[in-house]
């Protein structure tokens, strides 16, 4: 169980608010002055990865209080809980251990009393044994040909993550395989991907923790109908179709061979498995020495996570460094830009992770809360956001702290792209602590030999007021390992938020209205009879629809 603490009621929260008032209008530019040691103080390099946080509106005095705060919410002993298999998420009743499936060391995690090392362990041992298999061109499909296409049907959590590894990880990729995705209950989602494939050399895997969800499920069903005009058989199912989920009895309905099933456990979060048998299309894909090298990346981030002290830990400062804005500055939003091509899929893979994980109002007393919770998490790669929404960044009315993440090494080391890429990465943080003073405008248009009367009008508009935070986050390599890493830090970092704001990281309830309501109105958009059984906005929609499609 996880302790109800109000972090507003504690003494820390008092400090920091007091704090606060004199910090307010603390400018990055004059902290960096007067302490040259300040890029030392304010990064942390965690093996291959540095993270520098020191473009940030913070003194050591800042760092002290957040880490009192971390402490006096309990920090230290909610992560011993989670890695010893408490069932911290308390509304469902269930451990979270997803840090389980990367336990490389298999050090003993109970689960009511069981260690779920040997079972973990096991479906590893089959998903290596398949992927080898699927690689290796050896399994066949109903004609005798080697799977060279990989269909992933599944959504959220069961599809994200595979999506945004594959992509990153897309200079591991194994020739002979090409994976697609389809998570949408759009048709077109699924209709565009069949046209892409051919039956005969098709593997489905449908990927769904409860096997119950509507859109994978309907998808899955059309894949199944396409499949079987061409195969004709339904014993050939087996050859085609596999299951990773938590269901046995759902997939069996289905009409896959549990022996076809790869399985995992309630206690894995669905936005928290990529770990699990729902990276089987990963470890199909860029083989399953990679996804093992993935674990082993998260599997250090654990254990930094669990061993460093809290004013050194790297998922613990990420997540004080956001209290200190969400809950001081009044920040609403993060925006996450990586620069690498291959990552363009990381931002919204966390804009998941911590929009479902911390998007609630109802504290951990079931009371509402009176302070903010889980920020908006948005992003794009590097450079193209610069020409897109950069200019809100820079000059907007609202104040959005931003991670920057950038290899230092480039997968792709044509001409000079990569040094311009880092160019931009650097300057653009630069620009957003330092800015632009109305002094510094009035002299470049001197050095132009302007005259004040054709550039005074202009100067207010040039001016930037920066002071701006950022956290720099440089990777010697996208690697498959340093990618475990850094997915790892990010996820434990919305674990610290959670515990923190004292609500409940690892449900999500609030996606069950709209499901619910969904399946009320799916008969009513049958038939030709008017429906008037909801508001008038819903009845109005719903019978316009029916009037266009007639
Ligand atoms: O894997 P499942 O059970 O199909 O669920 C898919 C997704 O649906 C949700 O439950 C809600 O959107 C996510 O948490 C999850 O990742």
């Amino acid at each position: 169980m996880l302790e109800n603490i109000n972090p507003t009621q504690t003494g820390a929260w008092a400090e920091l608010e007091r704090h606060f008032a004199t910090m307010k209008d603390a400018r990055m530019t004059e902290l960096f002055a007067s302490d040259p040691e300040r890029f030392g103080k304010f990064s942390v390099a965690f093996q291959d990865i540095l993270v520098d946080f020191s473009k940030n509106i913070i003194t050591e005095g800042t760092v002290e209080k957040l880490v009192a705060l971390a402490k006096e919410c309990k920090v230290d002993e909610a992560i011993k809980k989670m890695f010893a298999g408490e069932a911290i998420n308390q509304t469902e009743n269930r451990a979270v251990l997803h840090t389980a499936l990367r336990n490389r060391e298999s050090v003993e995690v109970k689960v009511d009393g069981e260690d779920v090392m040997p079972k973990v362990n096991n479906v590893l041992a089959k998903m290596k044994h398949f992927a080898d298999l699927v690689t290796g061109g050896e399994w066949k499909g109903f004609t005798d040909k080697p799977v060279t296409d990989i269909v992933n049907i599944g959504i959220g959590g069961s599809d994200l993550g595979p999506v945004m590894v594959t992509e990153a990880l897309r200079p591991y990729k194994k020739e002979n395989i090409t994976t697609h995705f389809v998570s949408n209950v759009d048709g077109t989602d699924i209709a565009e991907t069949l046209k892409k494939v051919d039956p005969e050399t098709t593997l489905f895997m449908i990927a769904s923790k409860t096997f119950t969800t509507q859109e994978t499920m309907t998808n899955a069903h059309t894949a199944r109908e396409w499949f079987l005009k061409a195969a004709g058989d339904e014993k050939q199912i087996a050859k085609h179709f596999v299951a990773l989920s938590t269901n046995e009895a759902a997939v069996t309905d289905f009409g896959i061979d549990p022996k076809n099933m790869f399985e995992f456990w309630d206690w894995v979060g669905g936005r928290y498995s990529l770990w699990s048998a729902i990276g089987l299309s990963i470890a199909c894909t860029i083989g399953y020495d990679n996804f093992e090298q993935l674990l082993d990346g998260a599997y250090e981030m654990d254990k930094h996570f669990q061993e460093a002290e809290l004013g050194e830990n790297l998922p613990t400062i990420l997540a004080l460094l956001g209290v200190w804005y969400n809950n001081f500055y009044g920040t609403e939003s993060t925006a996450i830009l990586p620069y690498d091509q291959y990552m363009h899929r990381f931002p919204a893979y966390f804009q998941q992770g911590d929009m479902e994980s911390n998007g609630k109002y109802v504290d951990r007393g079931g009371k509402a809360v009176d302070y903010q919770t889980g920020p908006i998490i948005w992003g794009e790669p590097g450079t193209n956001g610069q020409h897109a929404f950069y200019q809100l960044i820079h000059q907007g009315t609202k104040l959005i702290p931003c991670d920057f993440i950038a290899p230092a090494i480039s997968q792709n080391p044509v001409g000079d792209h990569h040094v311009k890429l880092l160019a931009n990465f650097f300057a653009q943080t630069e620009a957003l602590m330092k800015g632009k003073t109305e002094a510094e405008v009035i002299a470049e248009f001197e050095q132009q030999g302007k005259s004040e009367d054709e550039y005074k009008e202009l100067v207010p508009f040039k001016v930037f007021q920066g002071n701006r935070p950022t956290n720099s986050i440089l990777i010697k390599k996208l690697t498959p390992k340093t990618l475990g890493s850094l997915i790892a830090m990010y996820e434990h970092k919305i674990f610290v938020q959670g515990v923190i704001w004292n609500i409940f990281s690892f449900d999500q309830w609030g996606v069950e209205l709209g499901k619910q309501l969904a399946k009320n109105i799916l008969p009513e958009l049958e038939g030709d009879e008017e429906v008037n059984t909801h508001d008038a906005s819903t009845n109005g929609l719903i019978n316009a629809f029916k009037d266009m499609r007639k």
